[in-house]
């Protein structure tokens, strides 16, 4: 379906919006806010980036890391008359982390520009980056916001101290990690980054919306949306996914070109397991206009050779042929990912996310974060699929990606609460996908 963003003629003022500003006033009563305030609003920003720049390290609650405004965002403007004439849902609070990386250079145009959450919808997007040298990156990234002018941002906000970042977050899009540099043990990067993610937990737990949606982007995304799930208790497990939809349209695109039909003919496509080269792309249960897929595709060789292994490798082609991971179709598959939660599932199809296994129908291992076919609502809620079949092909892969993400969380104990840092042993022919 063609998206048309709001014609920039249309386009209303902008106003920044405190959390505290939303909780005293309806918005119609809202006044301007006066120069005082507007500086003090940039003396704020002045007091981050001097933090930053004096690498002091960010206080929690405190004034060093302080998130504030940026820019024409910080300008309050009286919307009465807009607001008479708009149906506008209220704004909706979204963090993304790793803000000034390659993945979020492409998806915070389509958050902005109503892609996602739709044309009648509101943002306001939280930039968190981790350090110094990123600020001010963040800054460029916010200008380019500004200098965009979309109807539907209203406040671009950056920070390094995810406290302040993820306050009343509704959506939190966690991409920001280290790649894996070379020579790096995968043991390190699992811990490297499992650190950023027991923070980043531990940060949404004391500050986000109670029912704030997490989705883990930044590798290994599996385990480290269980880390990041573990250290935020209050809230639900059950709204933490690991984003396995990019490998969900790889394997449509796959069955598409064997198939020889436009891609949106394919359906029903899961992504079993890790996201890595374990990964157990399903074509037993995927559907090909309608019709079984081994039905449309006779090739049994191709289907269980070539067709899964192209699925599992297609991240580590990509890097060899482009020099990078994938981050432009990465974006797209967030966006998916997200549409997915907040429209209604077609009837009959379903989509993949990795999810928390608490209770899950198929005898997959509990208490990790493992991709399955889910449906949703269109409420930011989902429910497991359960009239799936999986055959003896499917489910000894299944058990393969289910055992290396079981040691990967051995790995991690001593982010999860559970026991001292162990020896890691993760076997040497499971990888990342955009791993060499
Ligand atoms: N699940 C999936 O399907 C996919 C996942 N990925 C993963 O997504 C992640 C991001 O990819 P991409 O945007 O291309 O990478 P980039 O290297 O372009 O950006 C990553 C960002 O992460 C931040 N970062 C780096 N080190 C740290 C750290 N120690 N703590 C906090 N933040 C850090 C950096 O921000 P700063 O400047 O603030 O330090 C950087 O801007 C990677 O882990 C990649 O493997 C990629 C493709 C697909
Ligand atoms: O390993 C990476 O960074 C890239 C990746 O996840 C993918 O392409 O699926």
């Amino acid at each position: 379906m063609a998206f048309m963003a709001p014609s920039s003629s249309s386009r209303p003022l902008q106003f920044h919006e405190h959390a505290s500003a939303r909780r005293a006033a309806p918005a119609l009563l809202r006044r301007p806010r006066s120069r005082w305030r507007r500086n003090q609003l940039v003396c704020s920003l002045e007091a981050t980036k001097q933090a930053v720049q004096e690498e002091r390290p960010a206080a929690v609650n405190g004034v060093a890391g302080r998130t504030d405004c940026y820019g024409v965002f910080c300008t309050t403007y009286d919307l009465r008359a807009d607001e008479e004439t708009k149906a506008w849902k209220k704004v909706v609070s979204v963090a993304v982390s790793g803000a000034a990386g390659m993945i979020s250079n492409h998806l915070l145009f389509k958050l902005a520009s109503g892609q996602v959450f739709g044309p009648d919808q509101p943002i306001a997007l939280k930039l968190l980056g981790s350090s110094q040298r990123s600020f001010q990156k963040l800054e460029g990234v916010a200008m380019e916001l500004e200098d965009s002018l979309y109807p539907l941002l209203r406040e671009v906000s950056i920070g390094i101290d995810p406290y302040e970042v993820f306050q009343d977050v509704e959506w939190a899009l966690l991409i920001g990690a280290k790649p894996q540099g070379p020579g790096m043990e995968r043991a390190d990067l699992l811990n490297i980054n499992g650190q950023i993610f027991a923070q980043q937990g531990k940060a949404l737990n004391a500050v986000a919306s109670r029912n704030v949606k997490v989705l883990v982007v930044g590798n290994p995304c599996n385990t480290n949306a269980l880390i990041c799930l573990k250290n935020a208790p209050e809230i639900p497990s059950k709204n933490f996914h690991a984003l396995t939809r990019l490998d969900e349209n790889r394997a449509k695109c796959q069955l598409a070109l064997k198939a020889s039909v436009f891609y949106d003919k394919i359906s029903n496509m899961t992504i079993w397991g890790n996201h890595s080269t374990t990964q157990v792309p399903d074509f037993v249960n995927a559907r090909i206009d309608g019709k079984p897929a081994r039905q449309v595709i006779r090739d049994t060789k191709w289907l269980h050779e070539e067709f899964t292994k192209t699925v599992q490798k297609r991240g580590g082609e990509l890097i060899q042929k482009r020099g990078r991971s994938s981050a432009p179709s990465t974006a797209v598959s967030i966006v998916d990912a997200i549409r997915s939660l907040v429209n209604p599932t077609p009837e009959g199809d379903w989509f993949s996310s990795g999810v928390y296994t608490n209770g899950n129908p198929y005898g997959i291992a509990e208490d990790i974060v493992f991709s399955m076919p889910c449906r949703s609502k269109g409420d930011g809620d989902y429910e497991l699929v359960t009239d799936v079949t999986i055959d003896d092909f499917l489910w000894e892969r299944i058990k393969k990606s289910e055992a290396e993400l079981l040691a990967e969380k051995r790995c991690v104990g001593h982010l999860i609460g559970e026991g001292e840092e162990e020896l890691c042993e993760v076997t040497e022919d499971t990888m990342l996908p955009g791993e060499q």
